[in-house]
């Protein structure tokens, strides 16, 4: 699978050092070519005479955007120079550009005077921000974002934290930004992806190199061209199959009043490709099911309390269970007395690969004793389990606030996996998979709002149900699951714009960016 990663400030710097110390590339190299590539963005947009403001801060990030200045004055532009921050604090680099700059006869500024530009080069901060913007820097900040003109972030947005994405009190909105060798977390968490405009990554020769044989950065996310080649993501189809071959699913979804989550997540595992689904439901969705899905089987039970016809429909489940490859359950079985009894009974005697979703993760978060079956399953008996909370489910799963798993995605899912002993989808604008055996972390990059709406996280457990029936892994079904779930809503928004998407339209664009033949296998 190629990969794109997502790197933090600490990664960055250490692939840095390596390239200037270990390969022996001057920073001052490394420094020309990324003000030669920030230059060659600005030069497909504007024209020569054009005027430019250089915003530089004391780091490195100011010397790539001094350079930057530099080589389009020398190629005709017009430039005006601002540097913030005290003398003392220069890098040596920075220092280099200014000596050069000083020596073409520029003059420097401490403040931005005119306010009129075409373009900004936004050079105050790079990944080396390690507090809060205040003050003159906070100022500039503003006036950059108030004065007219396209503005250039060099790197990341100054005032993103590179690593969480934070605004750190301030932060220039930029038209595009430049970075360079990785994209960095900051690009893709919100809100800094929202500051960013159009990243460019561009190749400054730091390249994998300087991983210097370890491990490579922890964050990653699928190339970009697999947005326009799902179908590269999806298990090879075998044309001589029958619908055992592409595997059965058992989806135990739906409660009283609640048909719907088991129909999207039902059809969307047929749609992905599963040969047969059976829907477990309670007696109440018999008919709406066989009505709006007559594709499914089915088997539905009353009150565990009625004690005959549950045995009886024990029974059958045990033989459901028996036949199916994979089994999905929780989307909207609510919280009673006969989900709790059925889905305790299903972790238990199931053998087959298992997705926990919705509402069956509200019952396991209530539970220690199934957490603590969940990871001799997984331990002792290798079962592939996929839990795939929302942030809230999450946060009760793990004994946290909503908003600290908000804050740390990539770290806390990651812990929850090795708690839990499986693989761990925590849903978000940006959601993160983790598994105990990996160290690294997939961050999702597709998808948009327009998918928070009711029953979108009924659709993903049903993909995910499906690519694990067509012999995906659990930790890839998870990660293609939710690349493909995301697609989807990228697809459905471009058709009727964010507001209008609902949970049907994803099952229903899967129609669609599956049409080429899968790779995977
Ligand atoms: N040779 C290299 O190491 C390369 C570095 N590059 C550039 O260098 C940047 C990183 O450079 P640095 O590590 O020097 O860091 P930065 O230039 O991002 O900023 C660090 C400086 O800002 C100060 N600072 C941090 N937070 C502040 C705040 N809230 N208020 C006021 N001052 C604050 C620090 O004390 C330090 O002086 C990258 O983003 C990239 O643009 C690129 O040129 C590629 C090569
Ligand atoms: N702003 C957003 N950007 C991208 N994806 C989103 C956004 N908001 C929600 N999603 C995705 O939509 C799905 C919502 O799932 P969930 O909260 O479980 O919904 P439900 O319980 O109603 O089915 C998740 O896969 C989540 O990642
Ligand atoms: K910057």
């Amino acid at each position: 699978m190629e990969k794109k990663y997502f790197v933090s400030s600490a990664e960055m710097k250490k692939y840095d050092r390596a390239t200037i110390n270990d390969f022996q590339v001057p920073s001052l190299v490394l420094m020309e070519r990324a003000a030669l590539e920030t230059v060659g963005e600005i030069e497909k947009r504007f024209g020569k005479g054009s005027r430019v403001l250089v915003v530089s801060g004391t780091g490195n990030n100011g010397g790539d955007g001094i350079a930057v200045g530099r080589i389009l004055m020398q190629r005709g532009y017009e430039v005006d120079f601002v540097l913030i921050g005290a003398e003392e604090k220069y890098s040596e680099e920075t220092r280099h550009q200014l000596v050069i700059i000083a020596k073409y006869g520029c003059t420097l500024k401490s403040k931005i005077e005119s306010m009129e530009y075409d373009i900004i080069i936004d050079a105050l901060f790079g990944i080396g921000l390690s507090r809060n913007v205040e003050g003159i820097y906070k100022k500039c900040i503003e006036t950059m974002n108030s004065i007219s003109g396209f503005i250039v972030s060099v790197d990341i947005p100054s005032g993103i934290n590179a690593d969480t994405g934070a605004v750190m009190n301030a932060a220039v909105k930029a038209d595009i930004t430049v970075t360079f060798a990785f994209e960095k977390l900051g690009h893709i968490l919100y809100p800094g992806c929202e500051y960013c405009g159009e990243v460019l990554c561009k190749d400054i020769g730091i390249t994998k190199e300087s991983f210097r044989g370890e491990e490579g950065p922890r964050v990653y996310s699928y190339a970009d061209r697999y947005r326009e080649q799902a179908a590269a993501l999806m298990p090879a189809r075998s044309r001589g199959g029958n619908k055992g071959t592409f595997g059965k699913a058992l989806v135990i979804a739906g409660s009283r009043n609640m048909s719907g989550a088991c129909e999207l997540c039902a059809r969307s595992a047929y749609r992905i490709g599963a040969g047969m689904v059976k829907v477990v439901t309670p007696e109440e969705n018999r008919e709406i099911i066989q009505k709006n899905l007559p594709e499914a089987l089915l088997s539905t039970y009353t009150d565990a309390e009625k004690t005959e016809s549950w045995k009886e429909f024990l029974q059958d489940l045990k033989e459901s269970m028996k036949w199916a490859d994979c089994i999905v359950i929780g989307p909207g079985i609510g919280k009673s007395g006969t989900a709790s009894i059925l889905f305790k009974y299903v972790v238990k005697e199931s053998a087959k690969p298992l997705v926990i979703d919705a509402d069956g993760l509200n019952l396991l978060a209530e539970s220690e004793e199934l957490q603590e079956l969940l990871r001799t399953l997984s331990l002792k008996e290798s079962r592939q389990i996929i839990v795939t909370p929302h942030v809230a489910e999450f946060a009760r799963l793990y004994g946290c606030r909503p908003e600290e798993v908000k804050k740390d995605i990539i770290s806390k899912t990651k812990e929850l996996a090795d708690r839990l002993c499986c693989t761990v989808v925590c849903k978000d604008a940006r959601t993160a998979v983790a598994d105990y055996m990996k160290r690294d972390v997939y961050l999702n990059a597709t998808g948009n709002d327009g998918m928070a709406t009711a029953g979108s996280g009924d659709v993903l457990a049903g993909i995910i149900g499906g690519l694990l029936t067509q012999g995906v892994r659990c930790r890839e079904a998870a990660e293609a699951g939710v690349f493909l779930h995301g697609r989807l809503g990228d697809l459905a928004a471009e058709r009727t714009g964010r507001y209008a998407v609902m949970a049907g339209d994803l099952t229903e664009q899967l129609k669609y960016i599956l049409s080429d033949e899968g790779k995977r296998r």
